[in-house]
């Protein structure tokens, strides 16, 4: 019987949650940027987009209706709403990648995080932690991207939304852009190893030594 080689898998879904602030976008995309394994889950949302920010690409934005409709469809794999907005993960954009192979990179809530841990027990879940709470205010300021009511509303909400840190499998403290980008590709290296070792190897070891 010929080996099945090289191993073939399913994708991962890699999650990245934190405060708001903490710098999990900042790290997803110096991620995407050095890895050619892992694709970006572009998530539906009702807020409005920011300066700089491109529909499609960092998210599509969708009015209420169009958010309800959606959800009725079932379009959705998780949805939540955070700081007085809804948002979801498209289901088909997800589940498409993952059955070609490819990992995917999901910038998501705790909220969304319970939900597909029950949909796919697999997940790999990583939590970013900011250096303190006055680095993490810091951080939302020198974004430049929010009025100071938006930076207050998720001030309040950090401390609730790191109380859930225990619930991840992996926690890092962002205190350096480049090292915590290096911290989670090991962690995406050695996961799919393990998801390998999960699905493959088995047969490959029995092929191996008869
Ligand atoms: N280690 C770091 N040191 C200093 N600044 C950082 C660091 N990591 C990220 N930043 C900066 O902090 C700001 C917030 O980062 P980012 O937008 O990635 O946060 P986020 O966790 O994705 O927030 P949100 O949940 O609101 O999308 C950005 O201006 C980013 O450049
Ligand atoms: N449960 C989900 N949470 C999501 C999704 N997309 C983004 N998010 C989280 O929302 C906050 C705020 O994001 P921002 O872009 O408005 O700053 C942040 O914690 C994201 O991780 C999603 O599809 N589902």
């Amino acid at each position: 019987m010929p080996l099945p080689f090289p191993l073939k898998r399913r994708g991962l879904l890699f999650v990245l949650s934190s405060p708001s602030g903490a710098g999990k976008s900042t790290i997803a995309r110096l991620l995407l940027g050095s890895d050619d394994g892992i694709a970006l889950s572009v998530s539906a949302t009702t807020r409005p987009m920011r300066p700089g920010e491109e529909h499609g690409k960092d998210y599509f934005f969708v009015t209420d209706a169009e958010f309800d409709r959606m959800v009725e469809a079932g379009e959705f794999l998780e949805w939540a709403h955070v700081f007085g907005r809804r948002y979801g993960t498209l289901r088909s954009e997800v589940m498409r990648t993952i059955e070609g192979g490819q990992d995917v990179l999901l910038d998501i809530d705790w909220q969304g995080t319970q939900q597909l841990k029950q949909v796919d027990p697999d997940i790999v879940r990583v939590f970013i932690l900011p250096p303190s709470m006055d680095e993490l205010e810091r951080r939302l300021r020198s974004r430049g991207t929010d009025s100071e009511d938006v930076i207050q509303s998720r001030m309040t909400r950090a401390a609730a939304e790191i109380s859930h840190w225990a619930e991840y499998d992996y926690v890092l403290i962002n205190n350096d852009v480049e090292k915590c980008r290096e911290l989670v590709h090991n962690i995406l290296k050695a996961e799919r190893l393990k998801a390998t070792r999960r699905i493959g190897l088995h047969d490959f070891v029995r092929g191996l030594i008869g």
